[in-house]
Formats: structure tokens, sequence, C-alpha cells
């Protein structure tokens, strides 16, 4: 991957020189940040003491989420060295839920320049603006237009929360150098009256542009990215309606969508590993959906697919699907003009009958699967979940809104109401419950967090190293099946349907690995000479090209002492400084 050399290594975002004070002497001398920062050189631990012990001192998870905004601005390669330590604790504050928060008040609380933002009245010269972008070698960008975050609704320029989110788990889960990253946020006027007559709101106050202004729109910026960038990956996340966007662009760019695709694929992931738990055939599987948007087609879909490799015909697998919307039932005849993306799934066996609560949805269906995609936190009520346990012995219960406010269920209601019984994966965080049986036996039992992190960042990384000028339907799938596969023994063994959090590295390179593979398959990758590398050997070459923010100092002493020999300079030895603080090389 790309890096930027010396004075330019610059931070995500406006331009800040890199002042890290691990950094010694010679290396600060070099960036010309010498005498910039307190002298000592520090070991990481000293820096991750300090920080832990600041980071204790905010009380509320805001004040978390700004600490952690600037010192990622400030010492990002700290940054992410803390972040890929403490995952488990960080990535709930750097993404969802705190995200969401954060998201909801980023008028209130903005404080500095991450991302790129791009208005309508930019219209014409959108290359233009994004030349001011300061980082010359982007691979990958996250592009919204805040019109549907998370599920907390429209929330215009402020949904730029997310792209910085999702980008820094990129670079902290699947090693993308930050720099080649570019959080871009889309301001293409808002619904959300209360945000335009905010004095505080930092867009554009007026009204959401047309669908046909929007693809005018979309035209210009995909091409403006690509020809500064060429090969860059583009991921469309947080769009109120994404499928149109994905259409039209996906055979021309090497894009995806994070809520159709990359869900598809996590969820697709649990799913293969709690129907192997659940004891049931795949044909004997129904599954009810709560919400039919981006996220719930994206999903249904993946799984039918699954169900087809074992052994369904399409309409067989497609038939074990019931999906609800705010009319209730999605079928053929219930008088509405079904949206495009939902006529795939809509029923034509209900006899003319229509269901209009989820309720009734579930008392007619029984089904083995319960899956939460609507925004509609707590609806997974304690009386549907104990029908979930009347009707299966492994009931898969997978609320997957986000943020935690928005949770179909939380995880103690899910093992409470069903008895320890439940196969569940959110897409918020919670915490591992004790809980006692009705048999007496206690145990912990330890909650799935079904969220699209465990994909995006191998398929993006995939993506870039195998320079795929597309991102094919077999691409995504993979992705889903390296993460059903990447649970070891002892996970297993604990009840998990998703690897620990803490391993995610390692499952991304397994996650680039197959997006490669998928890749060469569909002859969409550019990189050749990978196809000659088994699979040991891939991963190894996958590796040696993630961004390891504990070896940054290492790599510029590196390149340092490569620069100071090709200059016939003898290089530092123990620390001692060829350079004058003021010299130039
Ligand atoms: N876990 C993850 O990784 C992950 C990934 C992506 C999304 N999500 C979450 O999934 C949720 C939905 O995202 P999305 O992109 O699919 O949004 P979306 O496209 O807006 O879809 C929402 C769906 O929920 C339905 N719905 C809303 N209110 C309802 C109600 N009162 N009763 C019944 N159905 C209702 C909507 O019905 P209509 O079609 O009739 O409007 C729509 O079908 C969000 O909370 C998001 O955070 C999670
Ligand atoms: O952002 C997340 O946490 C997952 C997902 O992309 C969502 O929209 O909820
Ligand atoms: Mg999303």
């Amino acid at each position: 991957m790309a890096r930027i050399p010396g004075q330019q290594n610059r931070t995500i975002g406006t331009a800040s020189p890199n002042f890290d004070t691990a950094n010694p002497a010679y290396i600060r001398k070099y960036l010309r940040t010498y005498g910039l920062t307190p002298p000592r050189r520090e070991t990481y631990e000293v820096q991750k003491t300090r920080c832990l012990q600041q980071l204790a001192l905010k009380t509320t998870d805001i004040d978390k989420f700004l600490y952690l905004s600037t010192l990622r601005k400030n010492n990002v390669h700290l940054f992410y060295r803390l972040v890929t330590d403490h995952l488990k604790e960080l990535t709930p504050l750097i993404y969802t839920p705190v995200v969401g928060e954060a998201c909801q008040r980023w008028s209130e609380i903005y404080q500095q320049p991450e991302g790129m933002y791009l208005s309508w009245e930019d219209r014409g010269n959108l290359a233009a603006v994004i030349a001011n972008w300061p980082q010359p070698n982007v691979e990958i960008t996250c592009i919204t237009d805040g019109s549907r975050i998370l599920g907390l609704g429209d929330l215009g320029i402020n949904g730029m929360g997310i792209p910085i989110g999702k980008l820094a788990l990129y670079t902290a889960c699947a090693g993308i150098r930050p720099e080649a990253t570019l959080p871009l946020t889309l301001d293409l006027g808002t619904g959300n009256k209360a945000f335009r007559e905010d004095p505080l709101y930092m867009g554009s106050r007026h009204d959401k542009i047309s669908p046909e202004e929007e693809r005018e729109f979309m035209d210009e910026l995909m091409t403006a990215l690509t020809e500064r960038w060429p090969g860059i990956v583009i991921q469309f996340e947080d769009f109120k309606n994404p499928f149109p966007a994905l259409e039209r662009y996906r055979h021309t760019y090497t894009c995806f969508n994070d809520d159709i695709q990359g869900t598809g694929a996590v969820i697709l992931g649990g799913v293969i590993n709690a129907v192997k738990r659940s004891g049931l055939p795949c044909k004997d599987h129904r599954a009810v959906f709560l919400g039919a948007g981006s996220a719930g087609v994206g999903v249904a879909k993946q799984i039918v697919q699954f169900f087809m490799r074992e052994g369904m015909t399409e309409n067989e697998a497609r038939a074990c699907f019931y999906l609800v919307d705010t009319k209730g039932l999605v079928t053929a005849d219930r008088g509405d003009k079904l949206a495009d993306h939902k006529i795939y799934f809509a029923r034509t066996d209900n006899n003319g009958q229509q269901f209009k609560t989820l309720e009734e949805v579930i008392e007619h269906v029984h089904p083995t699967m319960l899956m939460g995609l609507s925004t509609l936190g707590g609806v997974f009520t304690p009386q549907i979940l104990n029908k979930m346990a009347e009707w299966n012995t492994h009931p898969i219960i997978f609320p997957l809104s986000n943020p935690s406010s928005k949770s179909e269920c939380d995880f103690e209601s899910a093992i409470t109401h069903t008895d320890g019984r439940a196969l569940f994966a959110s897409g918020s965080p919670f915490q591992p419950f004790l809980f006692t049986n009705s048999a007496g036996e206690t145990r912990t039992y330890y909650p799935g967090q079904g969220n699209n992190m465990y994909v995006f960042p191998g398929i993006g990384l995939g993506t870039i190293l195998s320079k795929a000028v597309e991102v094919t339907d077999a691409m995504i799938y993979a992705s889903g099946e390296a993460v059903a596969e990447a649970l070891t023994p002892e996970e297993i063994e604990l009840g998990y349907l998703y690897p620990d959090i803490t391993r995610i590295r390692n499952v991304s390179v397994v996650v680039a690995r197959k997006v490669i593979r998928a890749a060469q398959k569909d002859k969409v990758d550019r990189e050749n000479a990978l196809s000659n590398l088994d699979d040991a050997a891939l991963d190894a070459w996958i590796r040696a090209r993630m961004y390891d923010p504990h070896a940054e100092v290492r790599s510029l002493e590196r390149e340092v002492g490569a620069l100071l020999s090709s200059l016939g300079t003898p290089s530092p030895v123990n620390g001692q400084s060829y350079f004058e603080p003021h010299s130039r090389l």
C-alpha cells in the first residue's frame, strides 16, 4: 500500500504533522516536529497509561468520543495503537453506538475538520473541491448523504460521524493506512426540519434535492473521485434509498453498499453458524424479518444464496422468507405499490389474507428466525420472545437495528424470555449475561455482534489489494462465509456466532483473502501475480501490507535510514542525532 514519505507524512483530514512522542529525536528533526513536543522519547506503555488515565477522566460517552477524535487528529499512530489494543472497549466509543449520539449532536460538538463535505451548490465544480483534499494517495472512501443514519433518521451533514467511524475501523481492523482513507459527506439538503431551523446546523438549509438531481450529482462525483484517484474503492453508507445508485454504478466503478451488501454478508456469516447450531436443515427454517429496507432485503437475499448452496431451488429458498414493513406482511396483493426492492420477497401464498402486525405475522408463520432491521427499539417483546421459545429448541433472534436504543430487544431480554436457548446476535454491542435457566443451570451467555464491521474492512482490503475493477456478488458472499469459518473451537464451545472482536485483524486477513480469491474467479482482479500464491503465502502477503501502528516508528526509522544512506550519510546509532534541528534534507 502506498505510503507518503517523510515530511509529507500527514495525518487524516487537514494536514497536521506526526507529533508522535514515540519518535526519536532524529525522526522529529526529519519531520520538523523537533521542539514542538516535550523532549522525552516515550514508550507506548507510558503513552497508553497517560491516554487511558485521561480517557477515564471523561465522564460522558460524548466527551470520550471527542477525546479520542482529538487524539486521532494529534497523534494518529498512538490513536490506532490504543484502538487496536483495546478494540472491545474503544470500538463502541468511536463507532456504534456512541457515534450515533455524536451524529445527532454533530453541529453542537463540532471541533475540527476530519473529512470532506460536498454540497449540491458545488455541482459542476466537484473535481476542483476534491482537489483540496490534502492527501495524494486515497485508496478508499466512505460516502453518506446523512439521510438514514443508523436507525436515527435523516441527520443531514451531521452524518459525518459515520464515514469517519467506518474508515477508522478500516484502519484499525484491516490495516488500511489512515492517510489512504477519505470520509465524505454529501450536503444535498435534509428533510430534518429541526436541523434546518437550528442556528448551529452546519449544512445547507434546504430540503433534500430530487432523485434526478441526486443522480446528476452522483454521476459527477463518481467521475471526479476516480479521475483524481483511479481505482479508488467507494463504499456507500447510510443512504435512505441506496438501491438505485448501487445498480447504476456497481459494474462501472469499484464500489459497494455496506448497508445492503456488507450487512447481508455479515448476517449470512452469523446465520450459517446459527443454522448449524439450531440442528434444523435449511429447508425447515422460516424467517420473519421486521424491516424490508436496504438491510432487510440485503440480508434476506444473502441467506437465499446460502440456502441454495445447501441444495434448495431459488423458489424453495425464497419461500422461507416473510418480510414485514410499516404496512404489514409484504404480499403481492396488498393493494399498495411495492418498492422495487421488495417485489422479490412479496408473498403470493396468503390467499388474499393480509397480516398487519408483527404479532399476526409470527402467529401465521411460527418462524425459526426472527430478524430485526426496522429501527424499532424494543419491538421484540417478552411475549414474542416467549412464543419463539415455545416453537423452537434454539430460536434464532437477531435484533440488528442500531444504535442500542433501536435494538429490537436487548440481550438480557432475549436470554431471559427464551430460557437461555436463543441463538442471538445484535447490531450494537451488549454485555455478557449470567443466567440460571429453568433446569437450574447457571452460566455466562455471550452475545454475538452481527455488525457489518466484521466484513467491510476485509472487503475493502481485499478489493484494494487485488485492484479489483468491481466488487462482485461472489466477493460479498465470500466475505460472509469467511466470517462464519473464522470461529475457533474455543469460541464455538462458548456458543459464539461471531469471532471475538479482539481477533478482528486476523479475521480481516481471512476475509480479504477470500475476497481476493472470489475476485480472481470472477476475473475482476488486476494484481494477477496473487493467483500464484497458495493461501498461506497470500495471507502472509496481505499481512505484510497492513498498516501496523505499533511498527510505525520502526518503519519511519527504516525510511529515514534508507534516505540517509542514499545520501551517503551514516545512519543514526543508539538514538544519536545526525541532524541539526533546522537542517534540510
Ligand atoms: N447490524 C448491522 O450491521 C446493520 C447494518 C445495516 C443497517 N442496520 C440497521 O438496520 C436498521 C434499518 O436500516 P435500513 O437501511 O434497512 O433502513 P430502511 O431502508 O429505512 O428500512 C427500514 C425498514 O423498517 C421498516 N419499518 C420502519 N418502521 C416500521 C414500523 N413501525 N413497523 C414495521 N416496519 C417498520 C420500514 O418500512 P417501510 O419500507 O414501509 O418504510 C423499512 O422496510 C437501522 O436501524 C440500521 O441501523 C444494521
Ligand atoms: O453503522 C453500523 O453500526 C452498522 C450499519 O452500517 C448501520 O447502518 O447500522
Ligand atoms: Mg450503515
